[in-house]
């Protein structure tokens, strides 16, 4: 976000003192604390995406507006990081690079503001796509954003409502891993008073809002279909699993695609650039021509980069921008602290540092144990942990637990893996395990990392300890076989067997001889397979 001139001033909304931007939301806080001002519960302050109000000035919480006469004055982040941010985006000479990385997380930083700066998901944003024409004509309907962790979900939301603002769009932001009913209640009496008093819209953006529950759900949605607020939502998980039809019908849903690994290395340059630092060409020991300029004083390090290290991190994030952009400032943190190159290294002075990609390896094992979600790792180790409870080896089991939830695994890929387990390989032996695998899912859904972790190990311990048996896998086994082999026409069903329900059917013979089992003291002689199936034996 270019800040053409001076400092802003922005008007603050209560005491209509006018103050720079940068320390407007400082001056809020206690301004609203002494009022004691119609407040949301502050949650949204604490969600994830700490700096999502950051680099947009007309992303006012919904405090401020709760005040406002007119569309309210932009205000911008809530720390001094908030500087970073603005700075680091269009390249800041003044600071120093230890500075650039200081506070928030670079990928917090880095957040593109515009569709300019936005990376890939062509699909749904290149040229004659829905969402361009409709950003266009500034005209959004509710979405569903749904795509795997750091691709971009929260950035196009936050671009989306800065689109908006010409219209004097509102935004508001819930994060559904903590936001309560009467928070969501809230918003929407907000959003009805500055659609009757003001004619101003508003966009409620929900992160993660699978996590909403029913009743949540349900809250907004007569909100959302007459128009009171536009909703965006989004979601790591299959919204149409997870999310209430009646609202999934009246959004769409914007299919967000894993970053490849050419768009991470778009974005990791992006941030190199800002930071600085010099990209180091495999072929010649020098540095680039891309304008990258360089340490400011003199005593200041020049940061190298090795073009191999950012291919590898941008191999290594498996798509999430956030990992990769967290590990590059992890390995430039570590380098810069230790890894002062001796006199003479490459041909170069002591005040030089270089990247190389076994920094970056150390830095994103430091950010984020080595675990590929969605490649070989993933597989291999929902693999060992099966074979672990399968093996009843209670330690093991826990490990690998333990490799893909620190990986960053999503619980309810886990947790359904159990669910699975306490059929497959307990079975009967252990009925119980089904409900305690289900009930694990359950609780995990609910509750979301890192809360969840705990039941998932309670109820692998409980997988691994309990007694296995695979008779009734093996028996279904064998009635697929069965299915699967059989030559010909599969066999009527006998006639005894059917049901009856109308005059015709029983006319035809439907349940005709058919023995009511309450009906006999004896044990009923019957036949409950087809004629030609009689004596298969599946146990
Ligand atoms: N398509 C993109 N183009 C440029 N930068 C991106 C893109 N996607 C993500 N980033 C960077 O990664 C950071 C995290 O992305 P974002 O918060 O939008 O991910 P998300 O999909 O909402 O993830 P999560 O599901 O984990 O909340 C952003 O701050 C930004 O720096
Ligand atoms: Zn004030």
């Amino acid at each position: 976000m270019a800040d053409p001139g001076g400092p802003e001033l922005v008007r603050c909304p209560v005491c209509s003192q006018e103050l720079p931007a940068g320390r407007i939301n400082a001056h809020l806080d206690g301004c609203l604390q002494r009022g004691k001002r119609m407040r949301l519960s502050g949650r949204e302050e604490e969600e994830k995406e700490s700096g999502a109000t950051i680099a947009f000035p007309l992303f006012s919480k919904p405090k401020i507006e709760a005040d406002g006469a007119r569309p309210s004055p932009p205000t911008r982040g809530r720390g001094a990081e908030q500087d970073d941010s603005q700075g680091l985006a269009t390249s800041c000479p003044q600071k120093s690079m230890p500075e650039k990385l200081d506070g928030k997380p670079l990928a917090d930083k880095m957040r593109p503001c515009g569709l300019g700066d936005y990376v890939g998901q062509s699909k749904v944003l290149g040229e004659n796509t829905l969402l361009r024409t409709l950003l266009h004509a500034h005209e959004i309907p509710s979405v569903i954003l749904w795509g795997p962790p750091g691709c971009g979900k929260t950035t196009l939301a936050h671009i989306i409502a800065k689109n908006s603002k010409k219209n004097g769009t509102r935004f508001v932001t819930l994060s559904a891993t903590n936001a309560t009913t009467n928070d969501v209640r809230e918003v929407i009496k907000q959003a009805q008073n500055e659609l009757r008093l003001f004619k101003r819209k508003t966009i409620l953006f929900v992160d993660e809002i699978h996590r909403f529950n029913k009743l949540q759900q349900d809250t907004f949605l007569p909100h959302v279909e007459c128009g009171t607020v536009t909703l965006i939502g989004a979601t790591t998980e299959n919204p149409s699993f997870e999310i209430n039809s009646a609202l999934l019908s009246r959004c769409r849903v914007i299919v967000l695609e894993k970053l490849s690994v050419e768009a991470m290395e778009s974005i990791l340059m992006r941030a190199i650039k800002s930071l600085g630092i010099r990209v180091l060409k495999q072929d010649a020991h020098s540095d680039s021509e891309d304008g990258s300029s360089g340490g400011g004083s003199r005593s200041e390090p020049v940061v190298y980069i090795e073009e191999k290290a950012i291919s590898t991190l941008a191999h290594l994030c498996d798509g999430d921008a956030r990992i990769g952009l967290n590990g590059l400032q992890l390995a430039v943190q570590a380098r810069l602290a230790t890894g002062r190159a001796p006199a003479g290294a490459k041909g170069s002075l002591g005040n030089v540092i270089f990247i190389q990609e076994e920094h970056v390896k150390e830095g994103l094992q430091r950010s984020h144990i080595l675990y590929d979600r969605a490649g070989e790792e993933h597989y291999n180790c929902i693999s060992a942990l099966h074979k672990s409870m399968r093996g009843s080896d209670e330690n093991a089991s826990l490990y690998w637990l333990g490799r893909m939830l620190e990986g960053g695994e999503n619980p309810l890929y886990v947790a359904r893996r159990l669910v699975r387990f306490a059929s497959e390989d307990i079975g009967l032996a252990d009925p119980l395990a089904l409900n305690q695998a289900v009930a694990a899912y359950q609780g995990c859904h609910f509750i979301g990392m890192p809360e969840c972790e705990v039941l998932l190990a309670q109820c692998v311990t409980y997988m691994a300890r309990a007694p296995k048996s695979i008779e009734v896998y093996q028996a279904y086994s064998k009635v697929k076989e069965c299915l699967k082999n059989h030559k010909g026409p599969l066999p009527p069903v006998p006639l005894h067997l059917r049901n009856a329900p109308t005059k015709l059917m029983k006319g035809l013979g439907y349940g005709k001889g058919y023995k009511y089992n309450p009906m006999y003291q004896e044990p009923v002689q019957q036949d409950y397979l087809p004629n030609e199936l009689k004596g298969i034996k599946f146990f």
